[in-house]
């Protein structure tokens, strides 16, 4: 079972050169440019006069296709009576053919955006392909630092729309208008900050599934992944889950991955600790089994019993038992997720860890156990995800407020996420949560899909009390929700 097909025809996520080149193909099938770029124009004036007033409002408009949409609007807005200025950033452009327009073109050295003023961005999109200067830096930077609101099209200017870094500068957009499927910038980098509200038209191109640089997460990927079980199931049909937890004061980790694996839907969950630590343990978990942890064969002789899956490294320790069970494990090939001590375990000697991964793992880094692991990487985020999914030949999660899962297939962005998440233990509760749909059968990439964007939802809506003990019932809710017979 892998996502599902026409699901990610409709969430791939597709680079500016992938886009220009769907563009061509559209037109080489006999849609005239022309007709594209009105279709854009009128989708841009939706929005806008949805979203605002009628106000002063002036027009940006670059050399390219970006600045022809912006022509268009232009056009548009002038006919329904909008008060509409316009800039050229090449001003021999020929508009001898729309004086409309003309006749409202102003010198861009008088472009002096404040409050209360609405600026069309239609300096660059997809086409960007370099840093920003001369009159088009000075234009995007009075933008950026002034308080107009601004709405972009299909990219803030200077944004690069496949890794979300900026060239030069780029504006504060109260919203983007993009077209066909949303780009990697989006929301990469300072993509979510900079494009503020974006909404997705379509302006008639098909899609292609060898347009696609990257998925955006969504539950139509995987959903059908969460069927509930046949009625006469028993537990461990459902999924075993080994949790290995660490000694004494550092069992709270361990114990939010365990009730994250048990709320999964994965029929039971066992967590492993040190003897001197198993009767707190069992005195503070209920329906999760504890048992005593002593080095490898304990952990190894529980996955021959049972399977499902493993989890190591919240709270986890970096004691040499540990360690040895964690590679006895690996060997067996058993689905593992790896998180915090289990991952800085190996920072010295990476190669070590490496070379026992296997596909059916998921490692689960933020940014800095991400670096101590694979070293400093050039590239976005979704560039360094896969290279790094590539060097370990494993499924890597890199986290963050957007995060990337990369493995052998198509990599995805997960964009859900909230600053509630940024607490103490949410990080666990992915790794158990993760592990929980691996013991239930799923492969690597959709384990790891499915928890990133269900952990982000349990929390999206909570403030920033949220702890993360909360998680797990509102996980299962989640959960619920997801797999009711409506959808
Ligand atoms: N293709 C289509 O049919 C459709 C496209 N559509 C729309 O068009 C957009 C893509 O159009 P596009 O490919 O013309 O690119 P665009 O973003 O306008 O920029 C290219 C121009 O900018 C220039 N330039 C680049 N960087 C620069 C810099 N830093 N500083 C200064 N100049 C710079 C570059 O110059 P060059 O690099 O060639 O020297 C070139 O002149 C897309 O985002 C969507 O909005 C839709 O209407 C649907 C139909
Ligand atoms: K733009």
């Amino acid at each position: 079972m892998a996502f599902d097909e026409a699901a990610i025809r409709r969430h791939m996520l597709v680079t500016p050169g992938a886009m220009a080149a769907a563009d061509e193909r559209t037109i080489a099938g006999g849609t005239e440019r022309a007709v594209l770029i009105r279709r854009a124009a009128r989708a841009i004036t939706r929005v806008l006069r949805s979203r605002y007033a009628k106000q002063p409002t002036v027009i940006l408009c670059g050399p390219g296709h970006n600045g022809a949409d912006g022509i268009s609007v232009a056009e548009m807005l002038i006919e329904a009576g909008w008060p509409v200025e316009v800039v050229l950033l090449d001003e021999n452009q020929d508009l001898s053919d729309r004086l409309g327009v003309l006749s409202r073109v102003r010198p861009s050295g008088t472009f002096s955006p404040r409050a209360g003023m609405l600026v069309i961005d239609a300096l660059f999109g997809a086409g960007l392909s370099r840093l920003l200067e001369g009159e088009a830096l000075m234009l995007i930077e009075r933008l950026e630092l002034s308080q107009a609101t601004c709405l972009a099209i299909d990219l803030p200017s200077g944004l690069d729309g496949q890794t979300g870094e900026i060239r030069g500068a780029a504006p504060y957009a109260d919203a983007t208008v993009t077209f066909h499927r949303l780009k990697p910038g989006h929301l990469l980098g300072h993509g979510p900050e900079r494009c503020g509200k974006v909404f997705l038209a379509d302006i008639g191109i098909e899609a292609e599934e060898d347009d696609a640089g990257a998925l955006h997460n969504h539950p139509d990927l995987w959903r059908h992944l969460l069927r509930p079980s046949k009625r006469d199931t028993h537990k461990y049909e459902k999924g075993h889950v080994t949790a290995l937890g660490g000694p004494g004061l550092k069992g709270g980790a361990g114990r939010l991955a365990a009730r994250a694996a048990a709320v999964s839907g994965a029929g039971a969950v066992t967590y492993l600790t040190p003897l001197s630590s198993a009767e707190f343990a069992a005195a503070s978990f209920d329906a999760v089994m504890v048992a005593p942890f002593h080095g490898p064969d304990s952990v190894t002789d529980l996955t021959y019993k049972r399977g499902g899956a493993c989890v190591f490294g919240p709270g986890m320790g970096h004691g040499d038992a540990a360690k040895e069970a964690l590679l006895a494990v690996l060997e067996t090939e058993i689905p593992c997720v790896l998180d915090a001590d289990a991952l800085t375990l190996f920072e010295k000697k990476p190669g070590e860890l490496f070379e026992k991964l296997h596909p059916n793992c998921v490692l689960t880094p933020h940014e800095g156990e991400f670096s101590r692991l694979f070293g400093e990487m050039e590239g976005s985020k979704l560039e360094r995800a896969c290279k790094a999914a590539k060097k370990a030949g494993a499924v890597v999660l890199l986290k963050g407020s957007t995060t990337v899962i990369a493995g052998d297939g198509l990599p995805l962005v997960n964009s859900n996420g909230s600053a509630a998440l940024a607490t103490a233990g949410a990080g666990d509760v992915l790794a158990g949560l993760i592990a929980g749909f691996l013991a239930q059968g799923m492969a690597a990439a959709e384990a790891a899909a499915a928890g990133a964007y269900i952990h982000a939802d349990a929390a999206s809506g909570q403030g920033p009390g949220l702890e993360a003990e909360a998680l797990p019932p509102l996980i299962a809710s989640v959960l619920k929700n997801l797999v009711a017979p409506t959808h």
